[in-house]
């Protein structure tokens, strides 16, 4: 059977992502972006707790450390949750990198290795191409290391959306509880009026 990673990716032309002027510099570590977020909050106790790096060009690297509370089977990391894991790698690329407000629109995954309790995955992002507000963006987790295995890949499309879409959409007592404390939102990571 084939893998999604054998079809044409992106599927429409695209041009070169444009690094933003502004975007944090290859070696920077990005604070996590919302207190609360499952994927980098240090709020959310069982959350991933992802950490994150930029890299040259338009890559940024994070690290996910699979704990028992992210087992699917014994001893396992639950294959949502490294969709989870990647969901924020790929989103955490777009928002530094593009420093635009973006949202994941779709996310193939591909799961090459079982990941045990105890991993830490080394996820490299990449921007493959813009077209419009779509933005393609591709990752590689491997196995403890730089260079280790790869267990798992994935590639998403997030597109550009307006600041009225989370203040649409999001839930009022969270808005109101980021507008007494904006400190929630540890890092403007984007341009809020794009
Ligand atoms: C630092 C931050 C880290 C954050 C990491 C976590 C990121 C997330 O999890 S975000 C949360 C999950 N995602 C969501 O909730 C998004 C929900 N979906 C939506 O709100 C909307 O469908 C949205 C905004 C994606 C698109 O709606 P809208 O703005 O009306 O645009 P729309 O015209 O439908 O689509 C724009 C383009 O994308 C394409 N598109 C949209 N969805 C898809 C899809 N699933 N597959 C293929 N193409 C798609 C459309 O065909 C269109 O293409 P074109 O410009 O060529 O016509």
């Amino acid at each position: 059977m084939s893998r999604t990673t054998t079809e044409v990716w992106p599927p429409v032309p695209t041009e070169a992502p444009q690094r933003h002027p502004e975007a944090p510099a290859p070696g920077a570590d990005l604070p996590q972006h919302y207190a609360y977020c499952f994927g980098c909050g240090d709020g959310v106790e069982q959350g991933l707790h992802i950490r994150t790096s930029a890299c040259e060009g338009v890559t940024i690297r994070s690290r996910f450390t699979v704990t028992e509370a992210h087992q699917g089977a014994p001893g396992l990391a639950h294959g949502g949750l490294l969709a989870c894991a990647f969901d924020e790698a790929l989103g955490a690329a777009v928002g530094n990198l593009l420093r635009k407000p973006a949202v994941t629109a779709k996310l193939e995954t591909e799961f090459v290795r079982p990941v045990p309790v105890g991993t830490t995955l080394f996820i490299d992002a990449h921007l493959d191409g813009v077209a419009g507000r779509k933005v393609y963006v591709s990752a590689e987790g491997r196995l403890d290391a730089e260079d280790g295995t790869v267990a798992v890949r994935a590639r998403a499309l997030f597109v550009q959306v307006k600041l009225s879409h989370f203040l649409e959409n999001g839930r009022p007592e969270d808005l109101a509880k980021i507008a007494d404390n904006p400190e929630l939102l540890t890092r403007r990571s984007v341009e809020l009026n794009p």
